[in-house]
């Protein structure tokens, strides 16, 4: 009896997420995530349609490729925080309508400042057809965790989804420890087979996978 109740259990969980998913939580419970569209604090400034939960669900053989990345990185006592994993459809196509919201600029300050947010996507800060949405796609960054447990924000030479070009991963605008933050992540990612977009230097993809379909399940965790 207890066995059939097991078995149920597993399958209806499992049945939540696109074929060949997981959670991030579940294979590599010591990466912080702090996923920034099931909220406000991001650049629409409001949750983003498809995240109901704030959960990190992706292929299994990127979030494999990611824990393996974090263990890389607990050497230098660095521990991984996720911005964005899999990303609904529906998601990219709020994306799409608020960037030709003109008249909404409520977050231009912090996240795109330098840029218009029609230009946006022409640019390529966003995608019209995302490998997030494949699930193959994560926005990362990193922090100091010391024998303690105390926490220190890594610079990375500006935020997470601020959209110029001092967030290209090879821009000259940034700190000498700013440069070297970004070179060792990508360093890390790379030799676990996620490769930088170099526009973004907290977007790393698997490039091996991208035959995956996209998906437009919402995120909902039971
Ligand atoms: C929106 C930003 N976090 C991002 O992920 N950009 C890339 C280009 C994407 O949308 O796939
Ligand atoms: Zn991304």
């Amino acid at each position: 009896m207890a066995a059939t109740l097991v078995f149920v259990t597993t399958s209806a969980h499992a049945a939540d997420l696109p074929p060949g998913f997981v959670r991030l939580a579940e294979v590599a419970p010591g990466i912080r995530q702090d996923m920034r569209y099931a909220g406000s604090h991001n650049f629409v400034g409001r949750p983003v349609a498809g995240y109901a939960s704030p959960a990190c669900w992706l292929k299994r053989e990127a979030a494999q490729a990611l824990a393996a990345a974090a263990r890389d990185l607990e050497k230098r006592h660095w521990r991984l925080v996720v911005y964005d994993c899999y990303r609904p459809k529906r998601a990219v196509a709020d994306f799409l309508a608020w960037a030709g919201d003109a008249a909404d600029q409520r977050t231009r300050a912090e996240f795109y400042p330098r840029t218009p947010k029609s230009r946006l996507f022409a640019l390529g800060y966003v995608a019209r057809a995302s490998s997030h949405s494949e699930g193959i796609a994560v926005d990362v960054a990193a922090e100091q965790v010391d024998a303690a447990g105390q926490v220190t924000p890594l610079d990375f030479g500006g935020g997470f989804d601020l959209f110029d070009e001092t967030s290209w991963t090879a821009s000259k605008a940034v700190s000498a420890e700013a440069a070297a933050n970004r070179k060792a992540l990508v360093a890390v990612f790379a030799a676990n087979g996620l490769a930088n977009y170099a526009r973004e230097w907290w977007h790393f993809s698997l490039p091996g996978a991208t035959k995956a379909p996209a998906y437009d399940v919402v995120i909902r965790e039971p």
